[in-house]
């Protein structure tokens, strides 16, 4: 492996491995998707099996579920956590983590490079504290700059979005499959078209309204005011802790 991977991925073991230092017995989590939240899921089940924390996470996609059964981390769904007699005010989880793509210097976030971030997004919107584990590649000026913004959609609807987004500034890619011909399927079986936009984001709270209220999107991956922790990890195993407060 060349050092810049080993690198990267050491960052995202200490990241991960700091999170799950974060969670206490009785603690409702929301376990998020990617190489990063993986590191979280793993050292949350050596913590169960070791210490007998005792815990339990919704998963926000299919991998994350088969991690966190691989792992030990016992599982919860939206139904068992008992929506009905929660206040909507009320957090149902106590700590939600996972990773992203982009973090801006006000905590807003690009994620879905795995697709996943309509399930993660519900998930997150339930936590009393939603923690976001990087690595300092991740860290930019202007959401856009470095990813596009993933938006699903209905694969009939396609076109119509396609045209939308160039509307707001975008160029729209559908994104393909790397072991499979045609486009990629989502968990939910739709389709995800990565919005371009060649000088980054200037104002991306209008742009997630506009992308949120155009017919056919489900969901897309920009994260505004959410965020209430990021953790940074390092090559050399530390981790910069970021809370809201600081933003
Ligand atoms: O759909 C994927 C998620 O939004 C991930 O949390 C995000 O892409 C970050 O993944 P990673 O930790 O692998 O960079």
């Amino acid at each position: 492996m060349d050092n810049a991977k080993t690198d990267a991925n050491a960052a995202k073991r200490a990241a991960g491995e700091a999170a799950a230092a974060l969670v206490e017995s009785g603690m409702r989590l929301g376990l998020g998707t990617g190489s990063t939240t993986a590191y979280a899921i793993e050292a949350l089940g050596r913590r169960v099996r070791e210490e007998g924390l005792d815990i339990a996470g919704v998963p926000t996609s299919f991998a994350a579920e088969r991690l966190a059964r691989q792992h030990g981390v016992p599982l919860l769904s939206l139904d068992d956590l008992g929506l009905d007699t929660i206040a909507p005010e009320a957090h149902a989880l106590d700590l939600a983590m996972d990773g992203a793509d982009e973090v801006s210097p006000s905590f807003d976030l690009t994620k879905g490079r795995g697709a996943a971030q309509v399930r993660e997004k519900v998930v997150a919107a339930l936590a009393a504290r939603f923690v976001v584990l990087i690595d300092p590649s991740k860290d930019v000026d202007r959401l856009g700059s470095r990813m596009p913004i993933p938006v699903e959609v209905l694969p009939m609807a396609e076109p119509a979005v396609s045209r939308s987004l160039r509307g707001l500034g975008a160029e729209p890619t559908l994104r393909m499959g790397q072991s499979k011909d045609g486009p990629v399927v989502t968990d939910q079986g739709l389709w995800v078209l990565d919005a371009h936009f060649a000088d980054g984001i200037a104002d991306p709270e209008p742009l997630a309204t506009a992308i949120d209220g155009l017919p056919g999107v489900l969901g897309h991956g920009l994260f505004i005011g959410m965020t209430s922790d990021v953790l940074v990890g390092l090559p050399d195993g530390s981790v910069e802790h970021r809370t809201r407060e600081e933003a």
